[in-house]
């Protein structure tokens, strides 16, 4: 791994766009351990958490043969993504620019199943015709988005490419996913899933088999891409650390042996009293300008505290702590619009 890509990974954890990675513990050893990042955003000095995780990073990185390649899923659960993956897609947006690969995959199958993690209630289902709509807008709200970075940064726009995990699901048999798949999954540990707890022992009771077996496939997933496309490194938002945590697992007892994987998940968009941004209806901010929405990008960061813009635009912009510091307040969201604009529209 070179230096630049290396001080790129830095600069991901010290703006506060990662918060935690989970990596094989003890270098080499066995299992995974999962590094919290406990220092606030914007107290960026260097903590002892801090210099552990950046060391962990490093030692994962350096037995590193190739260049690792990164992926994060996106659900097509509506027809367009959210402010709250911005920041998602963000960190993709800067590892592609420091020259590693980096995947979006649409969960065309996934978003049939429905997550349980980071939602307390039931899903609505969504019908076949939706989803394929859904699929085919994500697909090309994320490859636009991609296609304008490359082009601002003189990226080559190889690095970036948008899958959809249809392509491996729609030809699987029933025995090579009984065979390969839920096999490998024990009732013991999917029951101890916090969410599965909460949704059973809730006051609605009504969790899904589909549901339930969801984490199989965001499994399946990473032992694929990790098989055909090099990638060992899955990122997601906050709320994805079960189902990273349990692929990790998943990847390594299917291989037989301890994979260079890691982990990395990101900070979650919050709403003033702390609700997750794109939750319900009402708090969502689409990226797809066209699309009729409660709140544009523009109302909802005028309406934020100082310190959660100043965070937010270190997440999304590469403008430092002091010069963020030093700007008033719609100076930050100008900053903000300037770069997530052009990418949109
Ligand atoms: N579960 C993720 C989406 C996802 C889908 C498939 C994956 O392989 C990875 C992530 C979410 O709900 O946000």
């Amino acid at each position: 791994m070179t230096a630049s890509r290396m001080k790129c990974i830095h600069q991901m954890i010290e703006r506060g766009m990662i918060q935690c990675i989970t990596v094989p513990e003890k270098k080499m050893g066995k299992g995974r351990v999962t590094i919290r990042r406990r220092t606030p955003d914007l107290r960026l000095e260097e903590t002892k958490q801090h210099r552990h995780l950046l060391k962990i990073f490093d030692t994962f990185s350096s037995v590193q043969n190739n260049t690792p390649a990164y992926y994060c899923g996106f659900d097509p659960t509506a027809d367009s993504l959210h402010l709250g993956h911005m920041t998602l897609l963000s960190v993709l947006l800067s590892l592609a620019k420091n020259g590693f690969p980096v995947i979006a995959l649409i969960g065309g199958v996934t978003a049939k199943l429905g997550d349980p993690e980071g939602k307390d209630e039931n899903r609505v289902l969504i019908s076949h015709q939706q989803l394929e709509k859904n699929s085919i807008a994500l697909q090309e709200q994320i490859t636009n988005i991609f296609q304008r970075y490359a082009d601002k940064h003189n990226i080559d726009s190889s690095s970036f490419s948008v899958l959809n995990n249809k392509e491996w699901y729609s030809t699987m048999t029933l025995d090579q996913y009984t065979d390969s798949i839920a096999s490998e999954f024990k009732l013991v540990d999917m029951f101890q899933r916090a969410v599965v707890k909460s949704r059973l022992e809730g006051k609605d009771r009504d969790m899904r088999f589909t549901e339930f077996v969801y984490q199989t496939f965001q499994s399946y997933d990473w032992l694929y891409l990790y098989k055909h496309y090099g990638c060992s490194i899955q990122v997601g938002g906050h709320d994805q650390l079960g189902n990273i945590e349990d692929g990790y697992d998943f990847v390594w007892r299917s291989l037989h042996q301890l994979p260079t994987l890691a982990g990395v998940t990101v900070p979650l968009v919050v709403t003033e009293d702390g609700q997750k941004l794109g939750k319900t209806a009402t708090n969502v901010v689409w990226l797809d300008q066209s699309k009729a929405s409660s709140m544009s990008l523009e109302q909802y960061l005028a309406g934020i505290s100082r310190t959660d813009l100043i965070s937010l635009s270190l997440k999304l912009t590469n403008h430092s702590i002091a010069e963020l510091q030093n700007t008033s307040q719609s100076g930050i969201l100008e900053m903000i619009l300037e770069e997530i604009m052009p990418l949109l529209t």
